[in-house]
């Protein structure tokens, strides 16, 4: 199973719908759709045939909407489905979720599906992608799912501070960090599903992730033994509250100069 680049097989806002030749017919989607994988039964249990509805979903309309690509649909379960549900193991239960940039569900309605415990908040931007995820929630019959429209940055304050912040291909971890750990509650963390570059990206990251208020960035391997590769996930705790926009920078968080009052 090789990462994925993008998200589920677009390529981020202003993506384009590809023609409607490269779309599958139903039927044919879920013939190539095929069956679960043996890990999925153990990531969702009882709640299998619901991630296969979802999973459904995703191959029809999904596809259809220019939210998953066509050539996505054969890997749907192990790639997408499986991929993101294994990061289950590392929320606790009943947790609060916030997942950023959800676009057609990953990895927040995949967790949301796999653990009823969870009260999961997906925030996206593009209202057809919100449509889709208000339509599978519907669909889905899940109650523990808010589907909010905004950009990460623009909700903050809006929402309680989440026990868990998640996101699956939504930018570089120091970017990803600016906007999702002020939606975590102090304690809480920041759970980046991130491919082979996560120990390049912490390097890159790591001064301007202590500056928002998280500790060291943790690569955690989810689904050992179970699926191969495992998840990668970059865990960032927060360790305290920095009101956006407001942090201090390495260079600005050494000793003031001149303090108030002092000047003459
Ligand atoms: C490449 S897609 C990944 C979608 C999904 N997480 C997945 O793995 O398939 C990136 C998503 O992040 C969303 N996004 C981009 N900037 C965002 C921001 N500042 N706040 C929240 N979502 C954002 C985009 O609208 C898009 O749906």
């Amino acid at each position: 199973m090789s990462e994925p680049r993008y998200g589920a097989g677009d390529t981020g806002p202003g993506d384009t719908m590809p023609g409607p030749s490269s779309f599958p017919a139903p039927s044919a989607a879920l013939l190539e759709l095929g069956a679960p994988p043996a890990a999925a039964a153990s990531v969702f249990g009882d709640r299998l045939a619901l991630a296969g509805r979802y999973a459904e979903l995703l191959a029809t309309e999904g596809v259809v909407r220019g939210l998953i690509g066509p050539r996505e649909t054969p890997r749907l379960w192990e790639r997408h489905l499986v991929n993101c549900g294994v990061m289950a193991e590392m929320i606790p239960d009943g947790a609060s979720v916030v997942d950023v940039g959800s676009g057609a569900g990953l990895p927040g309605l995949v967790l949301a599906v796999a653990r009823p415990d969870l009260v999961v908040t997906l925030v996206e931007p593009l209202a057809r992608r919100t449509a889709f995820l208000d339509e599978a929630v519907d669909v889905l019959g899940l109650d523990n799912v808010t589907v909010v429209r905004g950009r990460a940055e623009e909700v903050v304050g809006t929402l309680p501070g989440a026990d868990v912040v998640t996101a699956r291909a939504v930018a570089a971890l120091d970017k990803l960090a600016g906007w999702c750990l002020p939606l975590a509650a102090v304690g809480g963390r920041l759970l980046a599903m991130k491919g082979s570059s996560a120990a390049e990206e912490i390097v890159q990251g790591g001064a301007a992730i202590a500056t928002l208020g998280g500790a060291e960035p943790v690569i955690r391997l989810c689904g050992e033994g179970l699926i191969e590769p495992p998840t990668t996930v970059v865990e960032i705790v927060k360790e305290r509250h920095v009101v956006p926009g407001r942090q201090r920078t390495p260079s600005s968080a050494g000793p003031r100069r001149g303090g108030r009052g002092r000047r003459g």
